[in-house]
This record gives C-alpha cells, structure tokens and sequence, in this order.
C-alpha cells in the first residue's frame, strides 16, 4: 500500500501544524480519490520551535517557521509544505508557489483567563509575543503589562493555568482545529482585528512541478484566496516586519472585498485605521490602503515599517 505515494507532504512537527497536515492530505484524497496512504506526511521540527525563550522577532523572523520546509522542497525530499499563512514571509522564493489555500477558518483571536479585555483586573499581565496583540491590548487597557509568551498552544495554555500570566490570546482558528473550540472568548473581529491571512492554511510546492501544482489546484478555495492576498499585499505595501503591529480584516462580498486595517506603535499609544472596498484581485488598492495608512501615522508607528 505504502509503494503508491503521490505526494510527500512536509509540515511542522507542532500539534496545530499536524492537524493542519492531516487535513490537507484528507482534502487531497477525497478530491482525487486516493487512499490516505497515497498522502505521506513528513514532519520537521523547525527552527521556531527549537527557540523558545525569546520573541520570534528577535531571533530571525517568520523565516524560521518554513527555512527547514523550504530547503525540503528545493532539495526534493517533499512534494508539497502546509503551512499557517499568517506564519509565512510576504516575499516567497520565486522557485515555491502557494498551489492551494484551503477554506479560511475563524478569523478571530480568543481571549483566554478573562470575558474580556475590560474584565480584566487593574493592571493584569497579559502574555503574548505578537507585537500586533500587544499594542491592540494596550491601546485597550494602558495600565496593563505585557510580558513575552512563547510555545505552542499547550505550553502557552499551561503557562496560564500555572499563573505565569493573567490572560492570553490564542487564534480561534487553532484552538477549533485542536478541538478547543470552547476555550476562551471570541473576540469580535470588527472590534479586535486579526493578523493578515489569520485561519488560512497555505500549500506551497515548486513552482516547476506541474503535478504537484495540479494536484492542489484541486484543494484552492478562490474566495478564501482574494482575501488572504490582498492582507498579504496589505503587508507587503507596508514594509511591515515582525515588529510592527498590522491588524487587517478582509471579506469577501460578493465580488467586493472590504478591507479595514489598523495600525499601533508598541505600547498601543497611537493607532491608525483605514477601510477600503476593491474588486477581488486589484493588487493597487491594498498599496494605496497601505499608504493612506502610513501618510497618517505618527513616528512612533512608522519607525518600526522598513517602507517608510
Ligand atoms: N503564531 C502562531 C500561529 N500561527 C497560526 C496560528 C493559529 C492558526 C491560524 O491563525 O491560522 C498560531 C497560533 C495563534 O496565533 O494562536
């Protein structure tokens, strides 16, 4: 059985980036009639989850979620790399294509340890290492404090329990896959924007390998598409970089998307928001967002964006 492999499908090692995997092979197979067996799953432990105890921004960025992945499917060892959207680099090597995004899931973050940010107590310590969580909480609440919070979702939920921290922030989207659909409080998206291509699962392969591209053109879910690329081409505009805090809602209506974005220096002092509604697939119309975006943004907001 195992001699009839059709795909080898690299993915973290994490328990979400397992369930992830496991769906995309599931996909794959009932679209094209395979059995599970034809999808082989191969797991790395990446580079972002040997370095736990410092923030991601500080040890090397997003690329260290897909360097190992990456390298897999340049040396031919993989056929194809799920990733979380959210975690890939805006700029992609020309020799990988993203051949599927699979149907976007929840979109929101979920507060965890309190109903919400205005139930917490005076001056809580709310855990969390995404810069866009930390300045969204403290523009809410400036008398709290934010300390870095690393690890998988366990180990982050662990953390809390043990009372390292009064309140952390956990994407609806992972927490439903690992079937925690019942942890935390849904945060309203209108109101607590997510990060560009949260809920997304991407699946790259080389960009030469017509087979692989074909076989996942199956899995595309066009709707969930326009919206993740225009947050991506959002944050490409923007220069932003792991230290930024870019918040972007993108949804499709009909054939409008309507994109509200929003960004804060660090301690959440300042924040700039801009909305827009643009055809599906107009790349111009995220940049002129992301400029309108920047042109009101104070230094303290600007200074951490390499475009401005
Ligand atoms: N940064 C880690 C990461 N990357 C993707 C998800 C969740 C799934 C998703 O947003 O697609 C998470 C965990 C989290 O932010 O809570």
């Amino acid at each position: 059985m195992t001699q009839n492999i059709k795909i080898r499908l690299g993915t973290r090692r994490s328990p979400l980036a397992m369930v992830q995997a496991e769906e995309t092979r599931n996909r794959l197979c009932e679209a094209h009639g395979w059995e599970l067996s034809a999808v082989q799953l191969v797991p790395v432990t990446a580079s972002g989850d040997k370095v736990q105890d410092r923030p991601l921004a500080d040890i090397g960025g997003k690329a260290l979620w897909t360097k190992e992945l990456d390298q897999w499917l340049a040396e031919g060892t993989i056929d194809a790399a799920v990733h979380s959207l959210k975690d890939v680099e805006t700029i992609r090597p020309a020799e990988l294509t993203i051949a599927a995004i699979l149907p976007r899931a929840d979109k929101a973050d979920r507060l965890i340890g309190a109903e919400s940010l205005a139930a917490l107590r005076p001056g809580a310590v709310i855990g969390t290492s995404a810069p866009r969580r930390a300045a969204q909480a403290l523009h809410m609440r400036p008398d709290c404090t934010v300390v870095s919070l690393r690890g998988n979702v366990a180990t982050r939920l662990a953390k809390l329990a043990a009372g390292e921290v009064d309140a952390t922030f956990l994407a609806a989207a992972g927490l439903d896959r690992l079937g925690q659909g019942t942890t935390g409080h849904s945060l309203d998206v209108e109101h607590w924007l997510p990060a560009p291509a949260q809920g997304a699962i991407a699946v790259e392969c080389r960009t030469n390998d017509a087979a692989a591209l074909a076989a996942l053109a199956a899995l595309d879910h066009a709707p969930s598409r326009a919206e993740v690329m225009a947050e991506r081409a959002l944050l490409l505009a923007l220069g932003g970089t792991c230290h930024s805090s870019i918040a972007v809602l993108c949804n499709l209506k009909g054939q409008e998307l309507h994109m509200r974005a929003a960004l804060f220096s660090p301690d959440g002092a300042e924040r700039v928001e801009a909305e827009a509604r643009f055809a599906a697939g107009d790349a111009q119309a995220p940049a002129l967002l992301a400029q309108e975006l920047l042109s009101r943004a104070s230094a303290a907001i600007t200074d951490c964006f390499a475009a401005s």
